[in-house]
């Protein structure tokens, strides 16, 4: 089964088949099924490049298949059945969707809040698996879990090697020392980024050891493959003339629903794919998850195997390649590089920088409400604000008329399942509590306040993808980070900072760098984490 594009709307039909005409006239999709790493323009060309490489992955991924079989073969004679995945986006998100939608479990770890880290060490370690996955061999966060899981290993009398996969590109600083440590080394293709890189070892290995059938998303995406070097019912070229043509003609927030869709997640993939791609020189798509469709002039509802006003059915292998092809198609549309993530490093920089510090600035709250701190850069010309409630007001009011507030907590994911219910309580009052004590919920909640999009993102997971987006796309973006007090912390072992410190200072680096370029930026800060954020939602109801 392959992937079909549709249209809800007679102006997008128009928009994209005229832009879409351009581009076969421009010879792009040949080019594009060639190779030409030339159609983003001479400064993209050389990382083009060597970025164009998943274009071929469902055939040249495919000899990976023996390798991953042995992989799980071992994995079940180990008897290792909690597999745990240590990656940064790219490194982690496509397994993620892919997992969920094969209803297979895989706990990721994509983050540094120490509460999250020691849940998973504290599941079955006896029987762990960790697979370190990072392309470039030295992202902080991941380098940070090894540390963390190796130590525990030993401390529990079992030997690394034993259970440790590492996924990484040929030659780089992880490569080697994984090596020498004696670890199961899966090198991935260097010729394809990281958010490209679902079809590669970074999707298949961890979903296959977590038990998916990821030879069916190859077998899925090479039935698309040959309709992407077409000119006509080229399903990849539909979807990139739409979205970059949108985006040119002023929709450039791209709400992702996949409500009744069996593929589970994939609004969070295509999230780190268009954010990380298209938002840099001013410019850029802003993706919008788990939002209901608003009535912006400037939004676009896409929809996964549900109705959008551009509706894209597939099956999930299909899928992933169709907006891959689809992203690099619409960066050529707006005339960026579709291949790098300049301003990433930014906020990457700003926390090495201030980890260097024997104290981290938090400064002086401008606000205490409860168990809520209030920090940063209120909007200008806002009056001084009497509580938490004027606060959120006030940030509401600053959005500007082509804006967008994100959201942004560097919180434990998943502490609200740990919230109290009472015996007896039926699955619908679980949810209620649980969305009761979720920092999640308050992006809803902000959202019926304002008529622009609200998005919300789990730090650090966010910064490797639409981090990049706040600091690279356009400049209208107003920011709410939400930081909690530390209880339990987590030493990483051969560094002088515990994962706590790491948590506050990468909040702090990405505030720095939002503060520097002017933006509204406020950081809450939760002194009582539960207290903190019931006090949070219910500063946000409506007045
Ligand atoms: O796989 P890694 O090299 O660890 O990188 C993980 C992630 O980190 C960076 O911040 C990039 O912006 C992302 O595109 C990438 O997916």
């Amino acid at each position: 089964m392959s992937v079909s594009v549709t249209f809800g709307e007679d102006d997008l039909t128009e928009q994209a088949s005229e832009t879409a005409g351009r581009l076969v006239s421009e010879g792009v999709p040949q080019s594009l099924a060639a190779g030409d790493p030339t159609l983003w323009g001479p400064e993209a060309a050389p990382e083009a490049a060597v970025r164009l490489g998943w274009l071929n992955l469902p055939l040249t991924s495919r000899p990976l298949l023996g390798e991953i079989g042995e992989l799980v073969e071992w994995a079940r004679a180990e008897g290792l059945d909690h597999v745990v995945l240590a990656g940064m986006g790219g490194s982690s998100l496509a397994p993620e969707v892919i997992t969920g939608s094969a209803d297979v479990p895989l706990t990721v770890l994509d983050t540094t809040d120490p509460g999250q880290v020691r849940r998973a060490l504290e599941d079955r370690l006896e029987s762990t698996l960790l697979v370190v996955a990072s392309k470039s061999g030295g992202t902080v966060e991941t380098d940070s879990h090894r540390r963390i899981y190796e130590k525990a290993f030993r401390d529990a009398g079992i030997d690394p090697a034993r259970r440790i996969v590492v996924i990484t590109d040929p030659g780089s600083p992880l490569e080697l020392s994984a090596r020498e440590a004696g670890y199961r080394v899966v090198l991935a293709d260097p010729n394809v980024g990281g958010r490209y890189s679902a079809l590669t070892a970074f999707g298949l290995v961890p979903s296959a050891l977590a038990g998916a059938d990821v030879e069916r998303l190859l077998d899925d995406a090479a039935e698309v493959l040959p309709l992407l070097s077409r000119s006509e019912g080229n399903p990849g070229l539909d979807l990139g003339a739409a979205l970059g043509a949108a985006a040119v003609a002023g929709r450039d927030k791209l709400v992702i629903e996949d409500g009744l869709s069996e593929i589970s997640g994939l609004p969070d993939w295509i999230e780190q794919l268009i954010a990380e791609s298209t938002g840099k020189s001013g410019r850029g798509i802003l993706p919008v998850v788990g939002a209901d469709p608003g009535d912006a002039d400037d939004e676009l509802l896409a929809g996964i195997d549900t109705d959008g006003v551009v509706t894209v059915a597939g099956p999930l292998g299909a899928q992933f390649l169709v907006w891959e092809y689809a992203t690099a198609v619409a960066g050529r549309v707006l005339g960026i590089d579709p291949f790098n993530q300049p301003n990433v490093a930014e906020s990457k920089e700003n926390t090495a920088k201030l980890l260097d510090r024997s104290e981290l600035p938090v400064g002086t709250p401008i606000l205490v409400d409860g168990p809520v701190e209030v920090h940063g850069e209120l909007p200008p010309g806002m009056e001084a604000p009497k509580n938490l409630s004027d606060v959120l007001t006030g940030l509401l009011e600053a959005i500007p008329s082509d804006g967008y507030l994100a959201v942004m907590a560097y919180l434990d994911r998943e502490a609200a399942f740990d919230a109290p219910y009472p015996e007896g309580a039926s699955f619908e009052e679980m949810t209620d509590v649980w969305s009761a004590a979720d920092p999640a919920t308050l992006r809803g909640m902000l959202a019926v306040r304002t008529e622009r999009p609200v998005t919300f993102g789990w730090g650090p997971r966010f910064l490797h993808s639409t981090g990049q987006y706040h600091k690279g796309g356009p400049q209208n973006g107003v920011f709410l980070q939400i930081t909690g007090a530390v209880e339990n912390d987590l030493e990483v072992p051969g560094k002088p900072y515990t994962l706590g410190r790491l948590q506050l200072a990468q909040a702090l680096g990405d505030l720095g760098a939002l503060a520097s370029r002017g933006r509204p930026a406020v950081r809450l800060h939760l002194t009582d984490r539960a207290a903190g954020v019931a006090h949070l939602l219910a500063a946000s109801r409506e007045v």
